[in-house]
């Protein structure tokens, strides 16, 4: 025999119905099923809605009975044909009736006690039961409607009455002695043993109901028939991801719903888990759907977290004080008193000093526990032994279940590692000995992007989701949109990772969308929007958001920007920057910034600082971590320079083929920046720093080949021209190298601490000569690499380059 309990959603339509009848109908082909339903959804609420008007003595009881009324006799109609339909309609009135008895009564006395609570609550679960046993009859399948009130007997705490489970037993068997092939019976329903007063079974009622049927009858499966596809490796509307769990124990099944997956209620089923009978959690409206089968054994293998679950508020009230130390007897008295006011604890911690306690509780608990709590240790309050109770709120309980915790290392590391690289706070910690739950509290705003985070972690078919936010969609910020949209696919594919760009800027407007920004359309959007960019506003953007792996890029070169990326990297979002404002800032700027991203668990990468997209920063890092020490650098940093003396020769106007450079997506925003050396100045600076050298920008020697004249004005146009009027000098430096059979670098060296910049011209031999178009070339003399040095070479400057640097050290955090 199968037990089928199906609930109200499952039952609250014809359409929905007319699906059960199907399951029905399948499973018991093969043997005898009992089906337990629930009153139609959304019928209970009113019933109760309906009584309380009632006795408050107001007439518009009568609209939501009429309600009532309407949805069951609608229900026989679209059920049954019209010569069908007679004894059920008449039964279905009659008990309707008798309901309007029943609410006028409580209109006219205006009382209602539990018992007569519990006698209307009845009707929902006797009325659906009549119509669909009837229903199910009439489309020829061998149905018995039985009476549960017959046969589960209670004591008399009417609203949430305690089963006597031996008389139910042999009530339950003799009852179904000569069953037939379906019997439909109402669940929740019950009623007292010594006077057969209604009374009913509490929260989670006809699991209840159904659980003691199957254990009564030895049942071999109960089947709990709901509108989710079982029970769900997390909070669906929470977590996008969540999927269904295959197979769980009863143990697994009980962590889960406690922390709020409320597919089933554990007490309610416990009659089946000491029968030890199969749970099989499916879907109505998916019954092809797998579910989820609750067994005594667990899967030996698979998942080892097998799901997480979360309350979304509670509180915590913590106890502290030396005088709670050594003193044997302080739980006792805590649990007692809030025991003593039915406060349910939710969680409890306690440190081995002994010097406090926290408990979670629910909000609605935090009054009684504070009063129950405050009495109990008055004496020790007034004689300042133990502080007056703390309570904290606005925090949330994430709990990670799986019975194969236990033997695997490694898992509450991961979970403290997931929600510290995303700047969430741990608050409280529980794990039991039994190692099938570890617990935290967080901070409630944190609870999306904590359960997100964490699922994505522990379950690896998840798509890891990075959040991107962009300041700055010129030159290269535009490429990497595009490069972005073009691996959108191959990353999902290949890295099971979704990229999203959260948010855009430039110097005028900012945009925003949660979901991930359309591509295909972002000038638009960003253009319509008409939200002006506000540095300040966008950060705290970022973080309201608060998107689990957010990373921020700065692809201006603005200094405003720069400006913020300490408060970036303190909120936990990462920070990828091609901008060398921030990293050629004060030395004690920089340090701090890289310590922030240390201590918030960020990361802060510019790659793209030195060399665009080649590999310069991080071959010099991989040199210093594994203790080599850099003596020397010798460099080809600016892709401008280099790009304009390989072209110039002096038949053109200079300023033509810096123009041309700027037009190529080669020079900084303003190009006075590469021809005065200072972004070669800039980059040398950062290797050095990479390098372990405290220096400032200062520090630097430039000598620079541009007149001060041309350097020294309020436009570019301006800048133009004056280098046209000194057209002669470039000539002449041109000439002069030329006429050696030399050609002009710009180059930077850093000697042991010390650093120049300046143009020279290289012979024939030296590996500066032949670089060509806008290449860069780094030359690394270290400790390892005495003889000859570690050169790094290739193309130094341009949009595309620069953009894939970019896109590099995104997926560096991708992976990290
Ligand atoms: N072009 C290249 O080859 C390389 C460039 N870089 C760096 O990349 C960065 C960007 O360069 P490009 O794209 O060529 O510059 P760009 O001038 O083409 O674009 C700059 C973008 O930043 C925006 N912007 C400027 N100030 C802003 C502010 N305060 N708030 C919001 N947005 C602001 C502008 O509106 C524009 O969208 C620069 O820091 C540059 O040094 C680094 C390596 C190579
Ligand atoms: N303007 C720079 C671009 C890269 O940093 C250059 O020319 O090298």
């Amino acid at each position: 025999m199968f037990v089928l309990k199906f609930g109200g959603t499952s039952v609250a339509t014809s359409e929905n119905l007319k699906k059960v009848r199907n399951i029905v109908s399948e499973q018991s082909e093969s043997q005898k099923v009992v089906v337990v339903v629930s009153a139609l959804g959304g019928i209970t609420n009113q019933l109760q809605e309906c009584a309380l008007l009632a006795s408050e003595g107001k007439e518009s009881y009568k609209e939501v009975l009429q309600s009532i009324e309407k949805r069951h006799i609608e229900l026989c109609n679209e059920l049954l044909s019209v010569k069908e339909r007679n004894n059920t309609l008449t039964r279905t009135k009659l008990l309707l009736n008798d309901l309007e008895d029943i609410y006028r009564g409580v209109f006219l006395i205006r009382e209602l006690s539990p018992r007569s609570l519990d006698h209307i609550l009845s009707y929902g679960e006797v009325l659906s039961a009549a119509i669909i046993s009837d229903y199910f009859r009439s489309t020829g399948l061998d149905t018995l409607l039985l009476d549960s009130k017959n046969f589960i007997k209670t004591d008399n705490r009417f609203g949430k009455a305690t089963v006597d489970a031996k008389t139910t037993y042999t009530k339950i068997q003799k009852e179904f002695e000569s069953a037939a092939q379906i019997s439909v019976c109402p669940g929740f329903v019950a009623s007292s043993k010594n006077d057969g007063l209604i009374t009913t079974l509490g929260r989670g009622g006809s699991d209840y109901t159904a659980a003691l049927i199957a254990a009564a009858l030895e049942a071999k499966e109960i089947q709990i028939w709901t509108d989710v596809s079982g029970m769900m490796t997390s909070d669906p509307r929470l977590v996008p991801n969540a999927h269904p769990i295959e197979h769980l124990s009863y143990e697994e099944a009980m962590e889960l719903s406690h922390f709020g997956a409320k597919v089933i209620y554990p007490p309610t089923i416990q009659p089946v888990l000491d029968a030890d009978i199969p749970v099989h959690i499916k879907n109505t409206f998916q019954s092809d759907n797998p579910g989820t089968l609750i067994s005594k054994d667990g899967p030996e293998n698979g998942q080892v977290v097998k799901g997480t679950s979360c309350i979304q508020e509670i509180a915590l009230c913590t106890l502290t004080g030396s005088g709670m130390i050594a003193v044997p007897n302080i739980s006792y008295r805590l649990f007692g008193s809030l025991s003593r006011q039915e406060v349910n604890v939710i969680m409890i911690t306690q440190a081995s000093s002994e010097h406090s306690i926290t408990v979670g509780i629910a909000l609605d608990d935090i009054d009684k526990a504070r009063q129950a709590i405050s009495e109990e240790f008055s004496y020790e309050i007034e004689t300042h032994k133990i502080n007056p109770l703390e309570v904290e709120t606005g925090l949330s309980i994430i709990a990670l279940v799986g019975s194969r915790m236990k033997k695997q290392v490694g898992v509450s590391a991961k979970l403290f590692d997931t929600l510290s690289h995303n700047g969430v706070n741990i608050r409280a910690i529980a794990q039991g000995s039994t190692e099938l739950n570890i617990t935290v509290v967080i901070d409630k705003k944190d609870l999306k992007k904590s359960l997100n985070s964490i699922h994505e972690s522990f379950f690896l078919s998840d798509r890891r989701k990075l959040h991107l936010f962009m300041i700055g969609v010129g030159n290269v910020g535009q490429v990497f949109i595009e490069q972005v949209k073009a691996q959108q696919e191959y990353l999902a594919k290949k890295h099971n990772l979704d990229v999203y760009i959260a948010g855009l800027a430039n110097s005028r407007q900012m945009y925003f969308h949660e979901e991930g920004i359309d591509l295909e359309n972002w000038q638009d959007l960003m253009e319509n929007n008409h939200q002006k960019m506000d540095t300040e506003k966008f950060v705290e953007k970022m973080k309201d958001l608060n998107l689990r792996n957010s990373v921020c890029i700065d692809s201006t070169a603005s200094e405003d920007i720069a400006k913020l990326y300490k408060d970036v990297l303190e909120s936990s979002i990462s920070i990828v920057t091609p901008n060398k404002i921030a990293c050629s800032s004060s030395f004690n700027n920089f340090k701090e910034l890289t310590d922030s991203a240390i201590k918030y668990k960020s990361k802060f990468l510019y790659e793209t600082n030195v060399g665009a997209g080649l590999p310069v920063i991080s071959t010099l890092n991989d040199l210093i971590k594994s203790g080599d020490e850099v003596h020397k650098i010798q460099a080809v940093l600016s892709g401008t320079l280099n790009f304009i003396f390989n072209n110039y020769d002096g038949t053109q106007k200079f300023s033509e083929v810096v123009q041309a450079a700027k037009e190529a997506g080669f020079t900084e925003p303003d190009p006075r920046i590469d021809l005065s050396g200072v972004d070669v100045m800039r980059k040398i600076l950062i290797l050095a720093r990479v390098s372990g050298y405290k220096l400032e920008l200062d520090d630097i020697v430039n000598n620079g080949f541009v007149p001060e004249e041309c350097m020294n004005t309020d436009s570019l146009d301006e800048f133009y021209t004056k280098l046209d009027e000194h057209d002669e000098v470039f000539k002449e430096i041109y000439k002069k190298a030329d006429k050696q059979n030399k050609r002009l670098k710009y180059v930077a060296t850093f000697v042991d601490g010390k650093s120049q910049t300046g143009l020279e011209a290289f012979e024939a031999d030296h590996p500066f000569y032949n670089l060509g178009g806008k290449d860069n070339i780094v030359l690394f003399h270290t400790n390892r690499y005495s003889d000859q040095p570690l050169v790094v070479k290739g193309a130094g400057a341009g949009a595309a380059v620069t953009a894939s640097g970019i896109f590099a050290d995104i997926m560096k955090i991708a992976s990290a």
